[in-house]
């Protein structure tokens, strides 16, 4: 199904906590953006790789988690009406013989907008693949590395490999619509919440799913649908688990992905930007955050939020080149008090 091309003033590549702060800055020049994010959540790293760790370095704020960054970030960029939209990969970034930029996502999603910022940190997480040969045939067919839509899953026989939250959360999600659940990791220990852990073990008692123990070493079926696979258990012995979907969830590594394809220049899988608009070597294409670089780049939040504030005023100069811009602290926005509620 062709998707109704979305039009908008700015996509943000990336729900980090640079690309939340971004919309912050550009909303205070009344641009509106769409954030898009391969993953299932905003926050970027803070949310993927630190949710609990403290932060110390955010000015005026002593000590915060990545979980309550990303929370407070958020809540600062609502009265924007920012629209987030996750478990998308931005793939191509297109630029329009008008100077706009055209936007498609792995998931089918288009946009039209009249500046791009790039705020990919260090680029896309992917997931880990397991070593099974030959895993690449039932790759989109019969195994899946992410749930984008759980209704995919409704009465299939899924078999869920992994010990970490995501294979213990999609247990457990997913387990209501299927036609059969199994779970299978290496060990008896799981790197989870204890409580997903403790429910994963209660579906188990009460015959909901089936849990084994040992490592996938093969997959069977044809034209990449999958019918079973060969699984060597702890004692060495080999078995068959009958399944028609394999969900592999090992974990996620961070690379650059389609980025290199947007015909920007690159250095050593960073962007190169100007310290005056923070502006790729496309006019109109932005970076701010981790993914890009400078002379003296400090890969800090604290950075990318500097960043958003000079990109949002090249950004709004860009799409509107004969607008007058006036500088104006927030403690004196009446357009920002309204949208507040305090004016
Ligand atoms: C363990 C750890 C501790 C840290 N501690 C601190 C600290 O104390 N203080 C500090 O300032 N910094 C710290 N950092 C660094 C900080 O987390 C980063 O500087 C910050 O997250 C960068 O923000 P960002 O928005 O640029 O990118 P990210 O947080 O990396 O977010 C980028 C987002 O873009 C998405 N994305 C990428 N490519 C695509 C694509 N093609 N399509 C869709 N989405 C895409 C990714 O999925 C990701 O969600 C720490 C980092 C780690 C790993």
């Amino acid at each position: 199904m062709t998707q109704e091309t979305i039009t908008t003033d700015v996509v943000i590549v990336g729900a980090g906590p640079c690309g939340l702060f971004a919309v912050f800055e550009l909303g205070l020049l009344d641009m509106k953006c769409h954030l898009v994010d391969i993953l299932d959540k905003p926050g970027g790293q803070c949310a993927e790789l630190y949710p609990e760790k403290p932060i110390y370095d955010i000015p005026a704020l002593p000590v915060v988690s990545g979980h309550e960054l990303t929370e407070r970030l958020m809540e600062q960029a609502a009265p924007f009406g920012p629209q987030y939209h996750y478990n998308e990969m931005v793939e191509e970034v297109q630029k329009l013989e008008d100077g706009r930029w055209r936007v498609k996502t792995d998931g089918g999603l288009v946009f039209e907008a009249k500046v791009v910022v790039i705020a990919a940190g260090g680029g896309s997480f992917q997931p880990k693949k397991p070593p099974i040969p030959g895993i690449e045939a039932y790759e989109g067919k019969s195994v899946f590395y992410a749930v984008k839509r759980m209704e995919t899953f409704r009465g299939k026989n899924v078999l869920i490999s992994g010990g970490g939250d995501s294979a213990l959360d999609w247990t457990i999600n997913l387990h209501p619509i299927v036609q059969s659940m199994q779970l299978i990791h290496r060990r008896d220990g799981f790197r989870a919440a204890p409580d997903s852990v403790n429910k994963m073990h209660a579906l188990v008692e009460e015959k909901k799913m089936q849990f084994h123990l040992g490592q996938i070493t093969s997959l069977h079926g044809d034209n990449g649908q999958l019918e079973g696979v060969t699984v060597k258990g702890n004692d060495g012995a080999d078995y068959q688990i009958e399944c028609d979907t394999l969900l592999p969830f090992f974990g996620l590594t961070m690379k650059l992905g389609p980025i290199a394809n947007w015909g920007i220049n690159l250095h050593e899988n960073l962007i190169p930007v100007d310290t005056e608009k923070f502006q790729t070597s496309e006019p109109g294409l932005f970076a701010i955050g981790d993914i890009n670089t400078y002379p003296g780049k400090l890969k800090l939040i604290l950075s990318g939020f500097h960043e958003a504030a000079l990109m949002a005023q090249a950004a709004f100069r860009y799409a509107n080149p004969d607008a007058k811009l006036t500088f104006q602290y927030t403690t004196s926005s009446t357009s920002l008090q309204k949208k507040l509620g305090v004016a």
